[in-house]
C-alpha cells in the first residue's frame, strides 16, 4: 500500500526527501482513515494515544533507510566510483532502469517500494500456515513428488500443474493479505453503491480483512483450507474479477506487478518444500498475530528449520541460492547439515 501512496513522489539526493516520505506516510493513514483520539480531540495530539505517531515516524525511518541505500547508489554510480566487480543487485536494477527509454524514478520508487514487502509478507504467512497445519504440507510435498520427482528441481514451467500449492497461496492471501486495506477510492459523482448514497466526492477505503473472512462467503472463514480452492471456490482467482478476493486489488489501479508477484511467490514456496524438510521449533504453535502498518506483517518472527532431502544433494549449491531469497523473509531459517543460514 505505501506503493500508491508514494506513486508520484520524487526522491532526489537532497535532505527534504525524509520529510516527504513522512509526509507521504502521514497522508497514507490519513487516507486510510485511522482515526485516533487526537482527531476528534486534535489539542491531545501530544499525547499520542495509542501510540501511532511514534508507529508512524518508525515506519518512515525504515522506508527512508532503505531509500537511502538506493540514493547511495545512485551517487556512487553517477560518480564513477563502482568498479565491476563491486557491483550487487541493485546496481544491476540500476542500470536497467537506466538504459531503458524512459528515465522515470518515480515509477521506479513505486516498483522498490510495493514489490518488496508484499511477496516477501505473503511467503512468510503462507510458511507460518504450513508449519501450522502439517497435512496440508504433505499434501504440498505428495503433489511435487508426482509432478517434479526427486531427481530433478522445481521449473518454472511445473507451476501451472501444482494446483494444490496455487490453492495454499489463494488461501494465504485471502486469510493475510499484505495489504488490509485497499488505497482509498474517490467517489467523481454521486452514485448508489449497495443501497448506500454515496456523495461525490466521498473517500472510500475497502477493508479486505472483513471482505476476505466474510462468513456468508467462506465456511469456516478463519480456517486455513487452501482445499476450497479446489472444490466450493474453484472458480475464484485473485486477478481482480472476484470481489470476494482481491488481495492484489481490482479496476483500473489494480496491482500492476500481479503477474510477477504471483510466479515468484509461487516458484520459491514450490522450490522450498520440494528441496526442504522445514519444521518448527517446537510442537507450540506458530504465534499467528498480525502486527498493524503498512503491510500486514506477522507480529512476531519464529524459527524454521530446514534441512535438504538426501536424494537433492548435488543439485544443493543451486537450492542454497534460493535458500538466500528466504533470508529475506522475516523467519529465522536455519539449515541443518550443510548450510546454515541464520
Ligand atoms: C504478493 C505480492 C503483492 C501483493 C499482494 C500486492 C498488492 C497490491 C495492492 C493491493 C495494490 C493496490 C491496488 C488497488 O489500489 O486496487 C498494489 C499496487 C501496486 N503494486 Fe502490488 N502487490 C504485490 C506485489 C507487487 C510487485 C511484485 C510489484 C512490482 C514488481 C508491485 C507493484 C505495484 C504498483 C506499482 C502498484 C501501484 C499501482 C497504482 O497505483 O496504479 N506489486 N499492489
Amino acid at each position: 500500500m505505501a506503493v500508491k501512496m508514494l506513486a508520484g513522489k520524487r526522491y532526489s539526493c537532497d535532505e527534504h526527501a525524509s520529510g516527504r516520505t513522512r509526509d507521504a506516510l502521514r497522508k497514507f493513514f490519513e487516507l486510510a482513515g485511522t482515526f485516533t483520539v487526537s482527531d476528534a480531540i486534535p489539542h491531545l495530539r501530544w499525547l499520542d494515544m495509542g501510540g501511532y505517531e511514534k508507529a508512524m515516524t518508525k515506519t518512515a525511518k525504515e522506508i527512508d533507510s532503505f531509500l537511502r541505500s538506493w540514493l547511495e547508489h545512485k551517487r556512487k554510480r553517477a560518480s564513477g566510483q563502482v568498479k565491476d566487480e563491486q557491483k550487487d543487485f541493485l546496481d544491476v536494477m540500476l542500470s536497467t532502469i537506466e538504459s531503458a527509454a524512459s528515465k522515470d524514478d518515480g515509477g521506479f520508487d513505486v516498483l522498490l517500494t510495493g514489490s518488496s514487502d508484499t511477496s516477501t509478507v505473503t511467503l512468510t504467512w503462507a510458511l507460518a500456515l504450513l508449519l501450522n497445519n502439517n497435512h496440508v504440507l504433505k499434501k504440498a510435498r505428495a503433489e511435487l513428488d508426482i509432478h517434479v520427482g526427486r531427481k530433478r528441481q522445481v521449473q518454472e514451467s511445473d507451476l501451472k500443474n501444482l494446483v494444490y500449492l496455487q490453492a495454499i497461496i489463494k488461501e494465504t492471501l485471502r486469510l493475510h493479505p499484505p495489504s488490509v486495506l485497499l488505497p482509498a477510492r474517490e467517489s467523481m459523482e454521486d452514485c448508489v453503491v449497495g443501497g448506500y448514497n454515496i456523495p461525490k466526492g466521498t473517500r472510500l477505503v475497502v477493508n479486505l480483512r472483513k471482505i476476505h473472512r466474510d462468513p456468508s462467503v467462506w465456511p469456516d472463514p478463519s480456517e486455513f483450507q487452501p482445499e476450497r480452492f479446489l472444490t466450493s471456490h474453484k472458480d475464484v482467482d485473485v486477478r481482480g474479477q472476484h470481489f470476494e478476493l482481491i488481495p492484489f486489488g481490482s479496476g483500473r489501479r489494480i496491482c500492476p506487478g500481479i503477474t510477477l508477484a504471483l510466479q515468484v511467490v509461487h516458484f520459491i514456496l514450490a522450490s522450498l518444500i520440494h528441496g526442504f524438510e522445514i519444521k518448527k521449533l517446537s510442537d507450540e504453535p506458530v504465534d499467528m498475530t498480525e502486527s498493524f502498518g503498512l503491510t500486514n506483517m506477522k507480529a512476531t518472527r519464529f524459527i524454521m528449520f530446514t534441512s535438504p532431502h538426501a536424494c537433492l544433494f548435488t543439485c544443493m549449491n543451486k537450492l542454497r541460492n534460493k535458500m538466500l531469497l528466504c533470508v529475506a523473509l522475516d523467519a529465522d531459517i536455519s539449515v541443518k547439515r550443510h548450510y546454515k543460514i541464520t
